[in-house]
């Protein structure tokens, strides 16, 4: 952690910049604070869980009602030629690719993150014969490091998980794969892609790169780091809806070799022939298991619309100004509490969301849940906020700072209902 961030966003607070006239003044500067408006949000809710489940764009109501009431109600089996059914992983892939650095014969649209690793776990090792071991990351989501243990299992190479200041250290010969996930879930620390990437093809590694929380809530450019593979999420900063499927991304370069495990039709060169022998599909089609979720494919699409016209460098900027905002305006008013900051000051090593630890953090997050802001826990004492650029404004990191400090001077969280679990959070 550099001090010179401790002094920038302290010198910030005593300078006393920090009014709620200041962020009034920010979000009539805001270049994006018209994207509010592709949103519908519900009045009284702060929303900081865009991490999890991404806000609805206002457009999706209107193409699930068409593709349910016209397209199958009516157009039925003939909606997958004439309303442009078919094609959709591929067209939304291409969409995804313009936020992620790729072109649009990269990415694909189709089944669920853990599902793509899977897959393309399977197809790195068999693209590296011989090396022995998928090296991971302590820390990383769950989903991640049980797909790496079941593949490791399945085709007998060992799963190895090291710390993330360690995985340069650890990349070696017997590394076939490294796999990363470049925003950590927990955290919100990045990962540097070109480093890592370049260090990883020194020693003829290839690296799988997770971006469930980098799609959409950030710039990445997979292809000026010379990445190999990635996938990521439907559902979080994309705001394809709860479910929406994920993308993969397979470099160019690889896309002839690529042999992934699961040979479902779809992904076979010519699914409507029904031949008996499986031939794979040219360029990124391969990827393609069984039939697309089509209404999640339809509601992810019409989503994306609401990242027309941005320009990726402001909505970093934006994302950067509000995660610094929250987190100098917890310096600012939350000292005493018992805060720990979870996620680092300097900007650069940041991803969208600022993480805070606290004993009673569980508890803290449902009585601000209670009160309208919407946050969540992870064990043992994350308390996490996503800051989504698209639809939040500095007024709302306010309003959400002033709530969490009122909750934490009347002690409101501290009551049976709020400090008893729920199963999903
Ligand atoms: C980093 C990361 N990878 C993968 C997933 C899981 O993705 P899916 O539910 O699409 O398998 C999540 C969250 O659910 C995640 O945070
Ligand atoms: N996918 C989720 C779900 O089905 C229910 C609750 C939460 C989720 C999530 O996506 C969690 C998320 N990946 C995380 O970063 O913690």
């Amino acid at each position: 952690m550099s001090s010179n961030h401790r002094t920038e966003s302290q010198a910030l607070a005593q300078a006393d910049l920090l009014s709620r006239e200041h962020c009034l003044q920010l979000d009539a500067q805001d270049p994006l604070a018209a994207c509010r408006e592709r949103f519908t949000l519900p009045a009284g809710v702060i929303y900081l869980d865009g991490n999890s489940l991404g806000a609805m764009p206002a457009a999706v109501p209107a193409r699930m009602r068409q593709a349910i009431e016209q397209e199958w109600a009516v157009g039925l089996i003939r909606s997958w030629n004439d309303a442009d059914w078919y094609p959709a992983p591929q067209r939304v892939g291409a969409r995804i690719a313009e936020l992620i650095g790729a072109s649009g014969s990269e990415v694909i649209v189709a089944d669920s993150t853990s599902v793509n690793l899977f897959k393309l776990l399977v197809a790195a090792l068999r693209m590296r014969p011989g090396r022995q071991t998928i090296l991971g990351e302590n820390g990383n989501f769950p989903t991640d490091a049980y797909v790496a243990a079941g593949v490791a299992e399945l085709t007998g190479v060992q799963h190895r998980a090291v710390a993330p200041d360690e995985v340069l250290a650890a990349l070696n010969e017997d590394v076939a794969v490294l796999t990363l996930t470049h925003v950590n879930y927990k955290s919100g620390q990045v990962y540097d892609m070109a480093a890592i990437t370049r260090r990883a093809h020194e020693v003829g590694a290839l690296v799988i790169w997770d971006l469930a929380h980098t799609a959409g809530a950030m710039p990445c450019e997979l292809n000026a780091c010379e990445a190999d593979f990635a996938v990521g999420c439907g559902y979080k900063y994309l705001n394809g809806g709860p479910g929406a499927p994920s993308f993969a991304f397979v470099a160019t370069r690889h896309q002839a070799a690529l042999r992934q495990p699961i040979t479902g039709w779809h992904g076979h060169a010519t699914p409507f022939a029904f031949g008996q022998t499986y031939t794979p599909a040219p360029g990124i089609d391969r990827m393609l298991v069984g039939t697309a979720p089509q209404m999640g494919l339809f509601s992810l699409e019409a989503a994306l619309s609401a990242f027309d016209d941005v320009d990726l460098q402001q909505l970093r900027a934006k994302s950067l100004s509000l995660t610094s905002l929250f987190i100098a305006l917890v310096d600012q008013q939350l000292s005493g509490h018992g805060f720990g900051l979870a996620t680092p000051r300097n900007p650069a090593l940041r991803g969208s969301q600022v993480s805070l630890t606290h004993e009673q953090g569980y508890a803290i997050v449902q009585a601000l849940i209670a009160r309208g802001v919407i946050g969540d826990f992870r064990a043992p004492d994350i308390l996490r906020f996503g800051f989504a650029a698209l639809y939040l404004s500095h007024a709302d990191v306010w309003d959400a700072v002033t709530t969490l400090k009122d909750v934490m001077d009347r002690r409101s969280w501290a009551t049976p209902e709020f400090m008893a679990r729920k199963a999903v959070t």
